[in-house]
């Protein structure tokens, strides 16, 4: 008999998630029916929509999240012991998948570790790969401004943007975050925006104006740069992720002028949208590792 670990959600946030508004419940599986296997957790995710999309979760549900796992019983010639898989399986030790489960088996990426399944190779890699590469059509030359630049997804998104030539400012909040995508990444300047003068060092770090803008914070770090948009530049309206435990939203200066007279698309945009070519993606970005173009923090 397996006992499993899961944490529950049990009351609705309210600001910042706190201790008692999850719970940790035992449970225990029963013996694998036909077609049916389990796997154990290796790495969980712990990623910033845990917190944007808690109010569309039932109260009582396990707490989403993805994970590698590995299969270590099995009554399913598709999902044999020893298998690693990644899915949206939430925060739990152990589960029963059956067919229908949402899992995808892991390839071997050539002996890269298996937790970049969650990282680079997985949802944050991929959305800096697709939402960059689809919605900013970046050009050599141009100037690119990411903000979350230290972060899973802004850290990939800079590089990417160094690999298609064009100049990148990361914007992130503290000064050894900005050496590190500076003397470690390539990005060519860093911005802090917790700095009292961030409005005019973004100035000073963008002498051209913006052209491609990667949005990872939203709030007024976001309107900031909305201001520096050249013509018919493009922003990626990705996450905003100092807003998701706002309780009342936050007011922000309002940027449309600029965008209008510069002619500036502005788009939104969820990685699922190209999970038919997710393959590519990790393809691209596992050459681009193996290039020493993509560097990672494991
Ligand atoms: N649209 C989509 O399909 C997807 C969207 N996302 C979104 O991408 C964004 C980045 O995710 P990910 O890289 O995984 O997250 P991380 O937690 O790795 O990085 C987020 C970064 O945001 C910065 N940050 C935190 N609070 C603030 C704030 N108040 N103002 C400005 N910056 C802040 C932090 O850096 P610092 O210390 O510098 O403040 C941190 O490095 C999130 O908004 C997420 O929701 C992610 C996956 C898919
Ligand atoms: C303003 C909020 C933006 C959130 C952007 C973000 O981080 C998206 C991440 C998705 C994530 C969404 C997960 C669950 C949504 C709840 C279930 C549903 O409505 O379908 C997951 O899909 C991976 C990222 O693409």
């Amino acid at each position: 008999m397996v006992k499993a670990r899961k944490y529950v959600y049990v009351k609705h946030f309210n600001g910042f998630p706190k201790e008692d508004d999850l719970e940790l419940v035992e449970e225990e599986l029963p013996p694998l029916q036909d077609d049916e296997y389990l796997v154990e957790a290796v790495y969980l995710s712990l990623d910033p929509y845990l917190r944007s999309s808690a109010f569309k979760l039932s109260l009582g549900t396990t707490y989403i999240a993805f994970q590698v796992a590995k299969v270590v019983q099995s009554k399913n010639a598709q999902h044999p012991v020893g298998q690693h898989v990644v899915g949206n399986l939430g925060w739990r030790t152990h589960t029963i998948c059956n067919p229908k489960t949402q899992v995808t088996p892991l390839p071997n990426y050539g002996g890269l570790p298996l937790s970049l399944a969650l990282g680079v190779l997985g949802v944050s890699g991929l959305t800096a790969y697709f939402g960059f590469l689809e919605i900013c059509q970046p050009q050599p030359g141009e100037t690119v401004v990411v903000t979350g630049a230290a972060g899973a997804v802004g850290s990939v998104v800079g590089q990417i943007a160094k690999i298609k030539g064009c100049t990148v400012v990361g914007v992130a909040g503290s000064d050894e975050k900005g050496k590190w995508l500076v003397d470690d990444l390539g990005f060519d300047k860093f911005v802090n925006y917790k700095d009292k003068d961030f409005v005019t060092k973004l100035a000073e770090a963008t002498p051209k104006g913006v052209d491609c803008f990667f949005d990872n914070v939203g709030g007024e770090v976001c309107s900031n740069v909305m201001y520096r948009m050249n013509l018919r530049g493009r922003v990626a309206l990705c996450g905003a992720v100092s807003c998701y435990n706002d309780v009342t939203p936050s007011k922000v200066t309002n940027f449309n002028a600029p965008l209008i007279w510069n002619e500036v698309k502005v788009e939104g945009f969820i990685v699922s949208r190209w999970s038919a070519r997710f393959g590519e993606g990790v393809q691209g970005m596992v050459r681009w590792i193996k290039e020493g173009k993509l560097k990672l923090r494991r």
